[in-house]
């Protein structure tokens, strides 16, 4: 059976995935990260009312016309607290930053250009602009004013005027919830003691944070042995939470074992595809089960890893509402690689940085698939095309990045 292309399998999966519509009100304090449902408008203006941008004196330009003019002090306006009453002609009011400007007054004189001559004097020891250092009232924004988008992903920019706009909560659309399942009678969780024969399941604990990083929530099914009874009670679970996604690990490939698919199917799955020509990731499974999307990951540590990022993530992130995070960048091969077969190959590489500011990827020797050692200690993968020709070291080479490069 012909393997399907990277690109071919990724349009197909995106091509059959709906942005989540379901919306909830969540309030600021846990709305970073999330995104807009619907446009915000200001429910009140900003500021409120001409306000003072400095701490000095209110006063009418025309009763400072020259350098030395000398007006009375007949009051005090904080923030929080208004000067009531309103100045007369030669009158002034002591202001500081973010109090209402009193009625009379079209000038801040800053308290630096201000003398003080005696108990209630002061005398000006700067020219006085008139409008200076006032803050109109609705300068930030006017009740009704349509702020922010929807679709927008909320930053700790986007909260601080959401709040000023005196909304508590935000509309945002749900997050897809994702059941993870691990397979095989080989696993066990983290922190027990191993049997002969058996490895510690690893998996769920990177594709659960990678389901985090993109917004989604995590459904943790835990391990189920190879056996269809497990695997199905496991798939009824996910079905009874309502997850969005059900991604499987291992039991995705061809072996006596394997039944991931085979009880999927019983349980109603529709296939889409399976075997893609990319290496690690050749078993991965895509299929629909009821309108849950289901990914079926190979088990080997880093090709679960690999097509989690290629698959899982741009899955998650259209269902959640999420740009496509960019993870290619150019760069150049620090080794020769050699001729490629016909899968995409994805080669674990350090990255460093030359002079000229070039991303130079030096990949492992060793990529065997179990190899969790050196996936964490890589920087991203370079990507050889299907039948890619040898490539001289110094050639640019496409890689996607694992985490951001500094
Ligand atoms: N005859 C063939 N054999 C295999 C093929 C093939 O095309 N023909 N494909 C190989 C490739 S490529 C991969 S990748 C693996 C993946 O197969 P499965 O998805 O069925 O995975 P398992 O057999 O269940 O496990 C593979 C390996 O990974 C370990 N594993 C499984 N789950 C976890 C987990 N949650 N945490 C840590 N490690 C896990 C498991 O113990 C195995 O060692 O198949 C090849 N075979
Ligand atoms: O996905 Mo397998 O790990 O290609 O080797």
């Amino acid at each position: 059976m012909a393997l399907l292309p990277v690109s071919d399998a990724r349009a197909r999966l995106l091509a059959r995935a709906e942005p989540l519509r379901e919306i909830e009100s969540v309030p600021l304090g846990d709305a970073t990260t999330r995104v807009l449902a619907s446009d915000i408008r200001a429910r009140l203006t900003q500021p409120p009312f001409n306000s003072s941008a400095m701490d000095g004196y209110a006063l009418a330009a025309a009763d400072a016309p020259s350098i030395g003019s000398e007006l009375t002090v007949i009051g005090t306006a904080a923030a929080g607290h208004a000067f009531e009453g309103a100045l007369g002609h030669g009158e002034t009011v002591r202001i500081f930053t973010g109090a209402p400007v009193p009625e009379g007054a079209d000038t801040i004189l800053i308290q630096e250009d201000a003398e003080k001559i005696g108990e209630n004097r002061i005398r000006t020891t700067f020219e006085v602009i008139e409008g200076r250092h006032i803050r109109p009232r609705g300068q930030d924004f006017a009740e009704g004013e349509t702020v922010l988008k929807a679709e927008t992903v909320i930053d700790f920019s986007h909260l601080t005027v959401a709040a000023a706009m005196n909304h508590p909560t935000l509309p945002v659309f749900r997050r897809p919830k994702v059941a993870i399942l691990a397979t095989g009678d080989e696993l066990i969780q983290p922190g027990g003691t191993p049997a002969p024969a058996q490895i510690i399941a690893s998996n769920t604990f990177g594709i659960a944070a990678l389901v985090r990083d993109n917004s989604g929530e995590v459904l943790d099914l835990g391990i189920a042995p190879d056996g269809q009874e497990a695997i199905s009670a496991a798939i009824s679970r996910a079905r009874d939470a309502g997850a969005d996604i059900l991604v499987t690990l291992g039991g995705a490939s061809v072996g006596d074992h394997d039944l991931v698919q085979a009880t999927l199917k019983s349980a109603g799955m529709e296939l889409d595809f399976w075997r893609i020509a990319m290496r690690p990731g050749k078993p991965l499974m895509v299929g629909s089960l009821d309108g849950m999307h289901v990914l079926g990951l190979p088990g080997n540590p880093v090709a679960s890893l690999v097509t989690g990022m290629l698959f899982l993530e741009p899955l998650l992130r259209r269902l959640a509402h999420l740009p496509e995070r960019k993870r290619e960048v150019l760069g150049i091969t620090a080794r020769a690689l050699a001729a490629n077969d016909q899968r995409q190959d994805y080669l674990r590489a350090k990255i460093t940085r030359d002079e000229e500011g070039n991303l130079v990827a030096d990949a492992n020797p060793k990529q065997d698939s179990s190899m969790m050692k050196i996936f964490a200690h890589a920087d991203g993968l370079i990507i050889r095309e299907p039948h890619a020709p040898e490539l001289a070291a110094g050639a640019s080479c496409p890689i996607l990045l694992i985490r951001p490069f500094a």
